[in-house]
């Protein structure tokens, strides 16, 4: 039997359908049968990483909420909490914003350790009251994400490195965006998928002339079987 590379995948932008939005159904099965640990790194809140990992039939290796969350199949990690964040989303409504996901707010309502704001929203003052506080926004062309500077995907993949027989030297990456930039630092090859934005394009080792789950498609056609 062949051994394939173990994979970290990034959600939004990587494993979505060419027009950009909801899962590309023909990421599962490679998936499944891959015959490595496959890692799913997100900005993502906790839950719908597992989620994905047991729809697809994988264990659940699981970098959420931009590192602030790391499940390694045994245990879950915390590297920030919500507290900061939170405060900040107070005072952006206070000035007469909003999160922009509705009353009940599925985006944030499991999320532990940062908040996402729709890109719909003001970026300038969601930016300037989360500096007083300490914390950063990134955009990850799918949500603001109001964050402690600290954690990030590819420390959490160190934690998930730590804690399993996982080597980051012999893992391969895709990603689209800014938050995947520390993923492809951690990992031995890094591809970008073609709507990367310029961030993740810099930082990869390759960029890919696929948009989205092309992309990722090709990479694991390509890999599959090389170690
Ligand atoms: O939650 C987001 O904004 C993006 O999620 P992703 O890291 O899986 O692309
Ligand atoms: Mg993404």
């Amino acid at each position: 039997m062949t051994a394939d590379p173990p994979l970290v995948l990034d959600v939004d932008g990587t494993l979505t359908r060419p027009q950009g939005w909801g899962i590309d159904p023909r990421v599962f099965d490679p998936l499944r049968e891959w015959n490595a640990p496959v890692v799913i790194a997100t900005g993502k809140a906790f839950p719908y990483p597992v989620a994905l990992c047991h729809f697809i039939g994988i264990p659940e290796l699981v970098v959420a909420e931009n590192g602030g969350v790391v499940y390694t199949g045994d245990d879950v990690f915390f590297t920030a909490d919500r507290e900061a964040a939170q405060a900040v989303t107070e005072e952006y409504r206070a000035a007469g914003y909003d999160l922009g996901w509705g009353d009940e707010d599925t985006v944030n309502r499991w999320r532990e350790t940062e908040i996402a704001v729709n890109l719909e929203q003001p970026l300038e003052p969601l930016r300037e009251i989360a500096a007083k506080h300490g914390l950063e926004v990134i955009d990850t062309g799918y949500a603001y994400h109001v964050k402690d500077t600290n954690p990030n995907k590819g420390a959490g993949l160190e934690t998930i490195a730590e804690q399993t027989s996982i080597d980051l030297e012999d893992c391969v990456a895709i990603g689209d965006s800014i938050n995947d930039v520390s993923t492809f630092e951690a990992v031995d090859r890094g591809f970008a998928v073609n709507n990367a934005d310029e961030s993740a394009k810099a930082a990869a080792d390759e960029v890919l002339d696929e948009v989205h789950a092309d992309g990722t498609l090709a990479v694991l056609e390509r890999v599959c079987g090389t170690k």
